[in-house]
């Protein structure tokens, strides 16, 4: 569904990624590890076309995306989760739901309302304004938000950042069902290897900017060393 190769980012004279190779197949649930500032929103944003320069293949359902802009990459059914949420603050839940419909990908797409019903910590809130959310709220109404538009990939950029372990496990179930509901594939971005292994079958590792392993969480736990060398802080 998604094959990325050799892919090159820059900002400006700095090069961040390089020569990266990333696969995810229809359906696949795919997490990529690393260490702050190790390229992890530079990939995200490379793919879309957010942001960096880049030079490399992308290639999207079979089709090579080339210089295609952000907004038509969403309406061909990739949803960006950004780490910074952008929720809208003075519209509703709901209405920040609606607002993601123009990236609609084609396929057929929950109302907003069905959206909200899935996510069992929003649904009391759909009537509450973006800026009157809790951080955990704000972070599962962007996840919401992104299926308005019934993407095929959802890209996850660390979602689980600066919020409690509790809000973190029942972030898990919330994303495998809707996924699996609506036969989203998911490349999870993250550095919390408990929630990424609940929500993901096979892991990528990048380390300034080149990948350094890729395998199932079999093959990760056999290699504790890659851990203690990439991940540990
Ligand atoms: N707009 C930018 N201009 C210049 N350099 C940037 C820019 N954004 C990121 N970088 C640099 O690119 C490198 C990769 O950053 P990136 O945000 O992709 O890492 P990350 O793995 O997502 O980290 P984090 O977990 O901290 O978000 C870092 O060295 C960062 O300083």
């Amino acid at each position: 569904m998604l094959e990325v190769r050799d892919l090159n980012a820059f900002y400006g004279d700095a090069h961040i990624l390089h020569n990266v190779a990333l696969q995810v197949e229809a359906g696949q649930r795919v997490a990529l590890l690393g260490r702050n500032g190790a390229g992890k929103s530079t990939f995200l944003k490379s793919v879309m076309n957010a942001g960096p320069g880049v030079n490399g293949s992308v290639r999207f359902e079979g089709k090579n995306l080339g210089n295609l802009p952000s907004y038509q990459r969403a309406r061909l059914g990739i949803a960006l989760v950004p780490e910074d949420r952008q929720i809208i603050p003075h519209l509703s839940v709901l209405e920040n739901i609606a607002m993601a419909g123009h990236a609609r990908s084609g396929r057929p797409a929950l109302t907003p309302g069905q959206i909200a019903e899935h996510f069992s910590m929003l649904e009391p809130l759909v009537k509450r304004y973006g800026g009157q959310l809790s951080g955990g709220q704000q972070q599962l109404l962007a996840i919401a938000r992104a299926f308005a538009g019934a993407p095929k990939l959802l890209f996850l950029d660390e979602p689980t950042e600066g919020l409690a372990p509790i809000i973190v496990q029942g972030m898990v179930d919330e994303i495998l069902d809707i996924c699996a509901n609506n036969g989203t594939a998911l490349l999870l971005c993250e550095q919390n290897i408990w929630f990424s292994r609940a929500c993901t079958d096979y892991v990528y590792i990048i380390d300034t900017g080149k990948l350094v392993f890729h395998g199932d969480w079999r093959a990760f736990d056999a290699n504790p060393e890659i851990t203690q060398r990439y991940l540990s802080v």
